[in-house]
């Protein structure tokens, strides 16, 4: 596979140089643009351009490989008319990193294009976009993130991906995104691995050792995690370099409460593990929101922006008012971020996630803060629904959080039939959010309150929680 700069280098080194203008943005947030092109016979025909890093409106000089396609990826050459809003990035890691996509407009601009596309969605389903308030963003919109996760290239030296090749990694000097400390803590490990001459893993011979490192910090505690996942376990010859690792860690950053050691000998490259190793500290670091304690292991999903996410489990409780007397479900739970703020404020609330070591957690998060009426179910949503309601009747109250793909249809009609009082939905997604409304329209629900909260500076992603209550 070839790598987006040696992608770009054939592009460059063409001929075929074309001038355009950025009409909108992908999903993805990459300029659009359209050349009409005249064939040898006279005809036009439409070559699609997707430009990254450019905004709509500008007019750009873009290099493209293949003209004769109906699609292609152009590559900015010269900007000729900049947008408006457009600045300069502020991470050097921009241009190549696939982590933000829109570091070069104005936070404003971002936000207001992200209101805009949730007016649109929202739209397009029928539905008034005059209720979507103005997206609440970040006062500081940068190391905002508490979960990162770094990889090895086969040199043993740890990065970021590069943009849209995952076999590429560029070597980490700073990520700007990353909650602070955790950029220099994983450096530490970089250079650990570089001093011992560790390889790092091979994707295409599946040989070398290490493979990714994971660094998780709460803002709150100040507690941070390394979670170093490798092929081989730290035993026999490894063991005294993963003790210099731990007696480097424990010198130079006295924050990490959690050091491990994780065996991933699968083909997968995905973040898991087999075994576990605690090199130092225990095995999970406690974080704290809005006053609850949590304990986060490796694998723990927990909000990424800890600070928007207050806000947003504040705005659920401001729309959905909970009353001591009432019943409760929160829809897709895991370990409990907004069932344990609304159980305090209820008579009583049942959790339901598909995740069991989620489930487990929320249980256990609920006893550590001494929140006594709550009941976690570990099931799909929709056998879920039936089982809670059976044992616990209609509910006044459901709020809802299912991931980036929506609850679907056949839920939604669930939760429509079984007729709460009043239903939240938070929402990671604007398109299956708008799609999922419209289910609950037959069943006479009204669409009350829309606020979208970016959770994602400088990437396309925004967060939204609405209100819909029975007319
Ligand atoms: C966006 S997360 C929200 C988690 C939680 N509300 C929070 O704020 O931490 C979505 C959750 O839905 C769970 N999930 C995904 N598919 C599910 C399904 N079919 N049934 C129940 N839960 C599911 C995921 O495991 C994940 O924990």
């Amino acid at each position: 596979m070839t790598s987006i700069k040696e992608r770009e280098d054939k592009i460059l080194s063409s001929p075929q140089s074309l001038t355009v203008e950025i009409e909108h943005l992908d999903g993805k947030g990459n300029g659009q643009a359209v050349y009409w092109r005249e064939t040898e016979d006279g005809r036009r025909k439409k070559l699609k351009l997707t430009v990254p890093q450019t905004l709509p409106g500008e007019q750009v000089k873009v290099k493209v490989a293949n003209p004769e396609r109906k699609r292609q990826k152009a590559v900015l050459e010269q900007l000729l008319k900049a947008h408006p809003e457009r600045v300069s990035p502020e991470c050097p890691h921009f241009e190549k990193c696939g982590g933000c996509v829109w570091q070069h407009w104005d936070y404003t601009g971002q936000l207001t294009e992200k209101t805009n596309h949730v007016k649109k969605v929202l739209e397009e389903q029928g539905f008034d976009s005059t209720i979507v308030r103005e997206t609440i963003g970040m006062e500081h919109p940068w190391n905002y993130r508490n979960k990162m996760e770094f990889t090895f290239s086969s040199d043993g030296s740890l990065g970021l991906h590069e943009q849209g090749n995952f076999r590429k990694i560029i070597p980490l000097e700073t990520c700007l995104i990353a909650g602070e400390l955790m950029a220099d803590a994983a450096m530490e490990v970089g250079r650990w691995s570089k001093d011992h001459r560790l390889t790092g893993y091979n994707k295409d011979t599946h040989d070398g050792l290490l493979r990714h490192l994971m660094v998780r910090k709460s803002f709150t505690t100040g507690e941070m995690m390394l979670a170093l996942f490798a092929t081989e376990p730290p035993t026999d010859e490894l063991e005294t370099i993963a003790k210099d690792l731990m007696e480097r860690i424990e010198r130079t950053f006295p924050q990490v409460k959690s050091l491990l050691w994780l065996v991933n000998k699968e083909v997968a490259d995905r973040v898991q593990s087999s075994d576990t190793y605690v090199l130092s500290g225990r095995d999970f670091i406690y974080d704290e929101m809005l006053g609850f304690r949590y304990r986060l292991w490796f694998d723990t999903f927990f909000q990424t922006n800890p600070t928007q996410a207050e806000k947003l489990v504040e705005l659920a409780l401001e729309m959905a008012q909970p009353q001591k007397d009432e019943k409760m479900i929160d829809l897709f739970c895991g370990v409990g971020t907004f069932s344990l703020p609304f159980a305090n404020r209820v008579e009583k609330l049942a959790g339901i996630e598909i995740v069991e070591t989620s489930i487990e957690s929320a249980k256990r998060n609920a006893e550590d803060n001494g929140v006594g009426n709550t009941a976690f179910l570990a099931k799909d949503a929709r056998r879920g629904i039936d089982e809670i309601a059976e044992k616990f009747g209609k509910p006044d109250l459901l709020l809802l959080d299912p991931p980036r793909s929506g609850a679907g249809g056949k839920v939604m009609r669930k939760i429509g039939r079984l007729n709460p009082e009043r239903i939240v939905y938070v929402s990671c997604n604007p398109d299956t959010l708008a799609l999922d409304l419209k289910e609950l329209v037959p069943f006479g629900y009204e669409v009350k309150a829309v606020q979208p909260v970016d959770l994602f500076p400088h990437t396309v992603h925004v967060e939204t929680v609405c209100l819909l209550t029975r007319k």
